[in-house]
This record gives structure tokens, sequence and C-alpha cells, in this order.
């Protein structure tokens, strides 16, 4: 535990290496104030001159009238179980003469806290009427034998550690502890307490970030990138949540669409393209009242709804759900806006853009859409980029073409991107409703959605909305920046497909044409499948690095919050435990250390680095040890942060002991 090394102050980020207590002549006849609460000194070898008396350790005796012999009774520790409890089952191996003798029991100064009942035979056994002197197991470093006269928790070989008291305590009140840490492995840490060679569970050393090390780095030189979730990363999450939560108070829109409320214009066009619906239409971010999440709602100016039937288009596609398409919800007509509105409810992906906004100047927008300046050129699309957007897309229809629907409208501005090189189609399901008695048939259809994303891929490939006019042009152009396999597989796409019938060949025989659909376009482009999986397998190890980073954070965002919910606490205000001299003195010094730092010159010192690595040292426990200074400069303790630890879980442990609920009154003070 803590060895207060006498007065005087010094860097509290010093290394330890303190000068030994200067002796006196009188020494021997005055107690060392050097004596740790474990009763040793760590002077005692160098000559420390105090007086370091301490409690006789009492032997192993017999009872009074008894003789050890080959019939005693050997002490044989009760089989261990993986709790770390004792088991009740006996060997065979004991002699009847030992099953008799009443069960051994540990004397100790305090009651466990965990320990199973014991039953202790208190009549028949000489061993319980005798004053037993306790036993000291061999080997046993006497050292930690307890000074009772200091006033602090003994030795007790079976004291469950804190962590595991603290368990018992959340189980006991059945509360869910916010700040335990994962006890799965509790079991065989009860087993190995106090062991010499104890080793840390593996939890406790989570955070062992493979390099590049940034130890070396003076605090300048670090960012809090080193730390935590990089900053494009956490940027890009930000603004998207910024975006989700943003409202507009006093818009002119609807306060209440049915049951969605808070609506936000994402459409930042005024000029709308009737074509592609046949109605002009808006985009909106709404919140349901149903479940409180967001929607994007998509809004066709007035239409009329002259068939039940058609609203019902929307079914088939409720059940699709794919990473390449934005999820339908629902539709509904609405007189809220002031006319007949046809609402479509789609997923929500904040920030997200056209591809048109992304890859074209804004051809329908003669002022200029404000996200492009006015000369902007559009940038070349690599060909890895495109290769993606069609694997992207023929996965979507794949999945579509297989509930027996078409998307219908596969255009630049009908598909959205949501994060980089992420795309989905964003105007499922419209077509079904506004165009519900067309007599196409659902093959022509899907033909149809070929021939769309073919003409999608010429206009990326060409950097143009409008390279389709110019087909065959743009086609022969594709070479120019693209290889051959892209241009025939624009040219696959584009094509009508095979006539129904299964043509003769000139001897004969009937000849097998290929069929056009989606199954034979992706078994073309497999090569495209199978590089595409591999990026989406790097981007996906890339964010789980980053998660794993976030999970320290909360692991050490948890551990600071145990710290604080525990230090400065009116009640304790009195508790000796918690006075300069007491245990858990050093909790309060080991905040400073850790969050309170200062210069030579006194000066603040704010370094995000040594509060991470204190604290995951202190989650770790481990033995380094530190310099803790009071903040009148008069106490000095050298402490590790194992101890640092016992403490916490100690005082943690308390504090449920009396609290009505973790989070309740006495928490949240
Ligand atoms: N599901 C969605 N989630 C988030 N934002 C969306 C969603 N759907 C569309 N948006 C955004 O709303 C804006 C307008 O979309 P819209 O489909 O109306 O494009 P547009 O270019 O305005 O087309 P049009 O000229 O046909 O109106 C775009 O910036 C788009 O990114």
């Amino acid at each position: 535990m803590a060895t207060p090394i006498g007065q005087g102050a010094g860097d509290a980020r010093r290394a330890v290496s303190s000068p030994r207590p200067k002796g006196r002549e009188n020494a021997k006849n005055t107690q060392c104030r050097n004596v740790s609460i474990y009763g040793y000194c760590r002077y005692e070898n160098e000559g420390c001159s105090y007086n370091h008396d301490r409690p006789s350790i009492p032997q192993l005796q017999p009872p009074p009238g008894q003789r050890f012999n080959v019939d005693s009774p050997s002490f044989t520790p009760l089989q261990t179980a993986p709790n770390g409890f004792s088991s009740s089952s006996r060997g065979s191996t004991i002699s009847p003469k030992a099953a008799n003798a009443a069960v051994f029991t540990p004397k100790t100064n305090k009651a466990p806290t965990l320990a199973p009942p014991i039953q202790v035979k208190d009549t028949s056994s000489q061993w319980a009427t005798h004053d037993f002197p306790e036993f000291i197991p061999q080997g046993y470093d006497q050292s930690h034998v307890v000074d009772q006269n200091m006033g602090v928790n003994p030795y007790d070989p079976f004291t469950i550690p804190a962590a595991v008291s603290s368990l018992s305590v959340q189980n006991q009140s059945s509360q869910v502890n916010p700040y335990a840490q994962d006890t799965s492995s509790m079991g065989s840490a009860a087993f190995y307490q106090n062991n010499e060679n104890y080793a840390q569970p593996l939890q406790y050393h989570l955070y062992n970030p493979l390099g590049p090390h940034r130890e070396n780095l003076l605090a300048y030189q670090r960012t809090a990138h080193d730390f935590f979730l990089a900053d494009d990363l956490r940027e890009d999450l930000t603004r998207k949540a910024a975006a989700s939560r943003q409202t507009l108070p006093n818009s002119s829109l609807p306060p209440q669409v049915d049951y969605f409320h808070s609506l936000v214009p994402l459409d930042t066009n005024p000029n709308k393209n009737a074509t592609l619906f046949g109605y002009p239409s808006w985009v909106y971010k709404a919140v349901s009242s149903k479940d409180g999440f967001t929607y994007t709602l998509r809004r066709l100016e007035g239409y009329r709804l002259t068939d039940e039937k058609a609203i019902r288009e929307v079914q088939p596609w409720k059940r699709i759900r794919n990473a390449g398409v934005v999820t339908v919800h629902d539709a509904f007509t609405t007189r809220a806006f002031g006319d007949s509105s046809l609402i479509f409810v789609l997923d929500y992906h904040p920030l997200s853009k056209t591809l048109a906004e992304q890859h074209f100047q804004y051809a329908g927008n003669p002022v200029g859409n404000p996200r492009f300046a006015a000369n902007a050129r559009p940038a070349h699309v690599p060909e890895q980029v495109i290769w993606g957007y069609i694997v992207q897309l023929a996965s979507a229809l794949k999945a579509i073409h297989a509930q027996n629907i078409a998307a219908r409208l596969i255009h630049s501005s009908k598909v959205i991107i949501t994060s980089k090189s992420r795309i989905r189609l964003n105007a499922c399901a419209i077509l079904d409703v506004v165009q519900h008695d067309t007599p196409r048939t659902m093959t022509d259809l899907q033909q149809d959605d070929l021939i769309q994303l073919g003409k999608l891929i010429l206009c990326l490939a060409s950097n143009s909305a409008s390279a389709v006019a110019t087909l065959q042009k743009s086609v022969d152009n594709i070479t120019r920046l693209y290889t051959q396999r892209l241009k025939d597989c624009v040219i696959w796409l584009l094509s009508p497909p095979p006539a129904p019938s299964t043509p003769q060949s000139p001897t004969g025989s009937s000849m097998q044409i290929p069929t056009k659909d989606i199954d034979t376009f992706l078994t073309a482009i497999a090569p495209q499948l199978v590089s595409s999986l591999d990026s989406a397998l790097h981007a996906e190890d890339a964010l789980l690095s980053s998660l794993s980073r976030e999970l320290e954070n909360s692991r050490l965002f948890r551990l600071s919050a145990k710290l604080q919910t525990i230090l400065e606490r009116d009640s304790y205000e009195h508790n000796a435990q918690w006075s300069e001299t007491g245990e858990r003195y050093i909790l309060k010094l080991f905040r400073d250390y850790v969050f309170h730092q200062v210069d030579a010159q006194g000066k603040p010192v704010a370094e995000l680095g040594h509060v991470v690595g204190a604290l995951n040292k202190l989650d770790t426990g481990t033995e380094e040890k530190i310099c803790l200074v009071s903040r009148d400069e008069q106490s000095v303790f050298v402490v590790s942060y194992r101890e640092v630890r016992r403490a916490i879980e100690g005082a943690w442990a308390d504090l449920m002991k009396g609290a009505g609920s973790i989070g309740g009154a006495q928490g949240r003070r």
C-alpha cells in the first residue's frame, strides 16, 4: 500500500528514487514513520535506524496435549472450484480420522465478504475449543503481515479481490453496474488471487496499440488522433449526426404531415424537373412520431390517387433489404401541403449527394448549384470507382429482380452517394405507383433496367449527364480513358435483348443464344465482383480498427467516471479512510497526478498522452510506481498503479454497498 516517504515535495512526474530518511541517535526508541501499512519499511535493510517492532507471527503448533504424528490429519486444501470457492466434496483419500476432524477455519480479523458458509463442529473438536494459532502458509512473504495498530485491512488469503466483491455487491442488489469491467474471467481471477505468479486476465491488457508508437514524442507533437478516432472519420460522423438533428424553426412547411413532424427540406434546387416522375418532386427530412427516427419524405406535388391498388405497389418494396437500395417504408397521400400530394417514406442518409451532384455539373440548374463553383469542371471518374458503382447497382438489381419487380428509374439524379463510393438506388417504388396502369410486362421493365444502367455508366464515363443524347459517339469515346472491358460492358447493357425464339444454326441444330438478364451480367463481371469484395473487406478492416480505438476510449471513460464518482463525496468527508493519513487519500492525489499536473513553474500541464497512459496503467494495475504529492507539498507517497487500483475497487465496492441504485440519488450526487 502507500508508502509515505516523509516530508518534502517533488515533481509528481519524477521517477521514484527518494533519499533514505536520516537516522537519529535515539531513533531505535522511536517507532519508524516509514513503516507501510503492511509493517514493512523499505529502508530497513539499508540501515534505517528507527524501531520496526511488529507483532510476532505465531507458528503452526498442535493444540496443547496433542502432538503431530503420522496419524494426525494432514492439512489438505479443499478442492477449489473454478469460481474460487472451496468445493464441499472431499476426496476419497482422506483418512477416517481426517474426515472426523473439524473443518479448518482460518482465523481472520475480518469476515470474508464472499466466503461460502463453513460448517464448524463446535462441540466435539478440541481444535475448536483451543485458541488455535493462525495458519501461515510456508513461503508466505511476512512483510505483508499487518501491524494491527495501523488500522488497515490485514492480509487475508480468503479475502475476495475488491473487483470480485464489487461484483458480489452488484449481484446481491441485482443492479446493472455501468462501470463494471468485464468479469467473465473472474472465476480464474479468484482462483489465482494473491498468487505471486498471478497474471492479470487478458482483458486488462487490451490497450496494446500496434505501431507506430508515439510515446517518445513530445506533447506538442502528439495529436488527439493518436488516441482517438481518425479526424476525417470523426468529422464525417459528427457532421452527419448534426445534419440528422438539424431543425428549421419558422419554416413555411406544414408542422405535421401524417405521422411526421419537424420537416427540413433536403432539396436546394427550386427548379423542379417533372420529366422523371411526371410530377415535380420535393425531398424532406422528417421525424416519425411513431418511432422517433428520422426519415426522408419524397413528395410528388399534385398527385391524385385514383386507384387504391396503385399505392399497394409499394408492398413488395418494403421487403427489399439491400445495401444498394434506399429502403422504402411507406407511401400515403396527404393534403398537408395545401394540395394533393403523394408521399414516399424512405430511409434517411444524412449529407448524401446524388451522382449528378457529385460527378456532373448540375445541368438542370441554370443558376448553378450552390454546391459547385460556377466554372467547376467535373473530375474524371476513375475506372475503379465506376466498376464499384456497377457492382453495387448490379447487386441492387439482382435483389430487386428476384422479387419480380423492376427498379424502373436508374438515373444519375436518383442514385445517391451515402459515403465514400457507396451508392444506393433512391427512387424505387415511385414509378410503380405513379405508372400503376402501365401495359409493359415485368420482363420488359427488367430489360429496361439493364439499359438504364448502361446509360448511367456511359454518362459517368463521359463525365456528362447528356452523354446519352449522342449515344454512339459517347460509346466510341469510352476507350480513350477506360479499358475495352468497360466499353464491352456498356455495349452489352445497351444492346437489345436477343429474340425469344431459339434460332436454328445453318446445320439445323439449335444454337444457344446467351440470355440478357442480371444473372448473366453478374457472371460476366465476376472479376470486378471479387476486387470489389476485396475493397469492401479492406474498408471493413479499417473501420474495425477505428472502432477498436473507440473501445479503449469507452473503457478509459468508464474508469475515469468511476474515479470521479468515488472522489469528493460529502458523506466521506469525515471518514477516517479518506483522511490525509487514510488508505484512500492516495486516490485524491492520484486524481491530481493524472489531471492536475503542473510543471516546475507551477503552470498547468495538459498532456493527453499522460492522462491516457496513466489511466491505462491504472486499468492494467501495473507494478510501476509513481510519486504522489499532496497539494501543500507536505506529503509524498510512493505507490504502484496496482495499489491505486485496489484502493479504487475497494472504495467503489463500499460506495455500491451504500448505494440505493447505481444510477440513483447517491450515484448522481
Ligand atoms: N434518402 C435520402 N436521404 C438523404 N438525402 C436524400 C435522400 N434522397 C435524396 N436526398 C437528397 O435530396 C436532394 C434532392 O434529391 P432529388 O432526388 O430531388 O435530386 P434532384 O437533383 O433535386 O432531382 P430532381 O431535379 O428530380 O428534383 C439531394 O441532394 C439528395 O442527396
